[in-house]
C-alpha cells in the first residue's frame, strides 16, 4: 500500500473537486500530459519534491505521474499545507479512502519543525531501496539534506550544533544524526542517483549558486525560478490579483479615492500598484533604485521617501526583498485605522516587534489574521490605532489563498519542462545551476495561450531574417528584458 503522513485521508474527496477546477486553469499542465501520453518521457524518473502541498501543486504531481514519473512529497513550509489536497493526492484519481493508488505525501498544515525535517527525511526512500533520481525543490532544503548527508558521511560523523546556530539548524542536524545511524552511505548513493535538481524559487537559488561557486553542488541544477514565464507571473501577475484580495478579505475597506503608499518597486511593487490603482487608489510609491523609480514617474505616479507621506497614507504596502521598511515610530504617526500590510519578505519588512514594545500599545484582533494596535494617548494626541494584516507576513497568503491556478500553471509548466530536461539529457547540463533555454521558455507561454483565445501572428520567413530570428523563435536575445 501506499505510505502517507496527511492529516485526513476522508478530505481527499473535497480536494478531488478542488483539483477537477484547478486543471481547468492550469492548461500548460494539461497540454503537457497529452503532448507526452505517448512518450512518457519520465518513465523510471523517481521524483523527490519539496513544494507547497496546496491543489495546484497536485495537479503538479498528478502530471508528473501522467508523464511515467513515480513521485514522492512533502510541503516546504510547515503552514501552507491545503490538507484537502494532500489527502486528494494520497488517495489519487482512481483510488478510494479504503484502497488509496495515488502518490505517498507527508505533509499537513501545521507541523512543527522537528516534524516538517521528519517529512523531508521520508522523501528519499521509494522502497525496495531504490533511490531518488531527481529532486524538485522549493527553498532548498530538500537539497540542503543531501548535501549536509554526503558531507557528514564523508567525515564519518554529524558534528553538534552550536547556541549560535538557529533551532531549526539543530533540527537538521538531528535527522542527519538518526539517518547516519541506520546507514552511513544513505545520501552519498542519493547524490550519485539523482540526475538533477529544479528549483522554484529565488532563496532556493541563491542556495544552489553558492554551492556551485564553492564547487560542492553534487548534481545539475535547474534555475526555474528565473524563466520569465515563471518570476514575472509569480512577482508580477500573483500579486495584482491577490493583494487586493487579501486587502478586501482582511478588511472590506473602499480602496478607492484612498492615499497608497507602495515600498518598492520592483516586480511585486508593479503588480501591487495596478492592483491598487485598478481600484481607483491613489498611489505614491518609494524606492532606492533610480531606475525602478523613473520608471515608476514615468507612470505618472509620485516618488517620495516614506516619513513624506506616513501622515497621509490610507494603505501602506511593502515590496521590497528588504527589512526594516515600515519602522514603529513611524506607524505612530499614521492617520487613525490606516492599513499595513506586507507582500515582499517573509516578516521583517514591517517593524512588529518594535510595535509590541511601544509602552502601552495595545492588540486588539478583529479576526484571524487582522490586527489593531492601539497607541496609548500621549501629549499631543489622543489615543489611535493601525489595522496590521497577517502580523507583518505574506497577507496575500494569510488573509487571501496565495497565487491563483494560472499563475501557479506557469511556474508548473516550467518545473515539469524542467524535470524532463534534467532527466533526459543526462550528460548535456553539467554540474552546475542552468536556466530553461528561451525556446522552452516560450513555449511555456504558447501553451498558455489557447486557454486565453489569443491568436497569434506568424512572422514571413523574410520578417524573421529582417530582425534575425527563427520563424519559430527564440525571439529574443537572452538578456532581454520583458
Ligand atoms: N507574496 C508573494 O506571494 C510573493 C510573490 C513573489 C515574490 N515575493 C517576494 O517579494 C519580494 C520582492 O520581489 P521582487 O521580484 O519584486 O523583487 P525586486 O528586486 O524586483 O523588487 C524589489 C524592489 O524593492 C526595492 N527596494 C529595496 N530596498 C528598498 C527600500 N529600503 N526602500 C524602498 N525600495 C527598496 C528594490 O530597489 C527593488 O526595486 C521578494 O522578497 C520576493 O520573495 C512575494
Ligand atoms: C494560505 O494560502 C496559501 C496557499 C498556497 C501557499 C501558501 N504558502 C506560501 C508560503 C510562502 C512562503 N510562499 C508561497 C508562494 C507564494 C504564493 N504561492 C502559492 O500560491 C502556491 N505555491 O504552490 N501552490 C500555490 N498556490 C507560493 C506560498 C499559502
Amino acid at each position: 500500500g501506499i505510505e502517507f503522513a496527511v492529516a485526513d485521508l476522508s478530505l481527499a474527496e473535497a480536494g478531488r473537486k478542488q483539483l477537477r477546477l484547478a486543471e481547468v486553469e492550469m492548461p500548460g499542465l494539461m497540454a503537457l500530459r497529452r503532448e507526452y501520453a505517448d512518450s512518457q518521457p519520465l518513465k523510471g524518473a523517481r521524483v523527490a519534491g519539496s513544494l507547497h502541498m496546496t491543489v495546484q501543486t497536485a495537479v503538479l504531481i498528478e502530471t508528473l505521474v501522467a508523464l511515467g514519473a513515480e513521485v514522492r512529497w512533502v510541503s516546504c513550509n510547515i503552514f501552507s499545507t491545503q490538507d484537502e489536497a494532500a489527502a486528494a493526492v494520497v488517495v489519487g484519481p482512481n483510488g478510494t479512502v479504503e484502497q488509496p493508488s495515488g502518490s505517498p505525501v507527508f505533509a499537513w498544515k501545521g507541523e512543527t519543525l522537528a516534524e516538517y525535517w521528519w517529512c523531508t527525511d521520508q522523501l528519499f526512500d521509494f522502497g525496495d531501496g531504490r533511490l531518488p533520481n531527481m529532486i524538485l525543490d522549493d527553498g532548498g532544503d530538500a537539497t540542503l539534506l543531501i548535501h549536509k548527508g554526503v558531507e557528514f558521511e564523508a567525515a564519518g560523523a554529524v558534528p553538534q550544533a552550536t547556541e549560535e546556530d538557529p533551532e531549526e539548524y539543530h533540527l537538521v542536524l538531528e535527522t542527519l544524526r538518526e539517518s547516519l545511524g541506520r546507514d552511513t552511505s544513505r545520501f552519498t548513493r542519493i547524490a550519485k542517483e539523482v540526475r538533477g535538481v529544479t528549483e522554484e524559487t529565488t532563496n532556493g537559488v541563491k542556495r544552489l549558486y553558492k554551492l556551485a561557486k564553492e564547487g560542492e553542488l553534487l548534481f545539475p541544477a535547474m534555475n526555474v525560478n528565473d524563466s520569465v514565464t515563471k518570476s514575472k507571473f509569480d512577482n508580477k501577475y500573483g500579486i495584482r490579483h491577490s493583494l487586493i484580495d487579501g486587502l478586501n478579505r482582511g478588511t472590506d475597506v473602499m480602496i478607492a479615492g484612498k492615499v497608497a503608499v507602495v515600498c518598492g518597486y520592483g516586480d511585486v511593487g508593479k503588480g501591487a500598484v495596478e492592483s491598487l490603482r485598478g481600484q481607483g487608489a491613489r498611489v505614491v510609491v518609494t524606492e532606492i533604485d533610480p531606475i525602478c523609480a523613473l520608471q515608476a514617474a514615468m507612470e505618472g505616479l509620485d516618488v517620495v521617501e516614506l516619513d513624506d507621506v506616513v501622515e497621509r497614507g490610507d494603505i501602506f504596502i511593502t515590496t521590497t526583498g528588504n527589512f526594516d521598511i515600515i519602522m514603529a515610530d513611524q506607524m505612530a504617526k499614521m492617520k487613525h485605522n490606516a492599513i499595513v500590510a506586507n507582500v515582499g519578505h517573509f516578516d521583517n519588512e514591517i517593524d512588529m516587534a518594535g510595535l509590541a514594545k511601544i509602552p502601552g500599545i495595545q492588540k486588539i484582533e478583529i479576526k484571524p489574521q487582522v490586527h489593531e494596535w492601539v497607541f496609548p494617548a500621549t501629549a499631543d494626541r489622543e489615543a489611535h490605532s493601525i489595522i496590521v494584516l497577517s502580523e507583518g507576513r505574506l497577507m496575500n497568503l494569510g488573509n487571501a489563498t496565495g497565487h491563483p491556478s494560472f499563475v501557479m500553471s506557469n511556474s508548473f509548466t516550467n518545473q515539469t519542462i524542467a524535470q524532463i530536461e534534467l532527466f533526459t539529457k543526462q550528460g548535456e547540463y553539467t554540474t552546475d545551476v542552468h536556466v530553461l533555454p528561451k525556446h522552452l521558455d516560450e513555449k511555456v507561454a504558447r501553451l498558455h495561450l489557447d486557454a486565453l483565445g489569443v491568436r497569434l501572428t506568424k512572422l514571413t520567413k523574410r520578417q524573421a531574417e529582417y530582425i534575425g530570428v527563427d520563424v519559430e523563435g527564440p525571439y529574443k536575445l537572452d538578456h532581454y528584458r520583458y
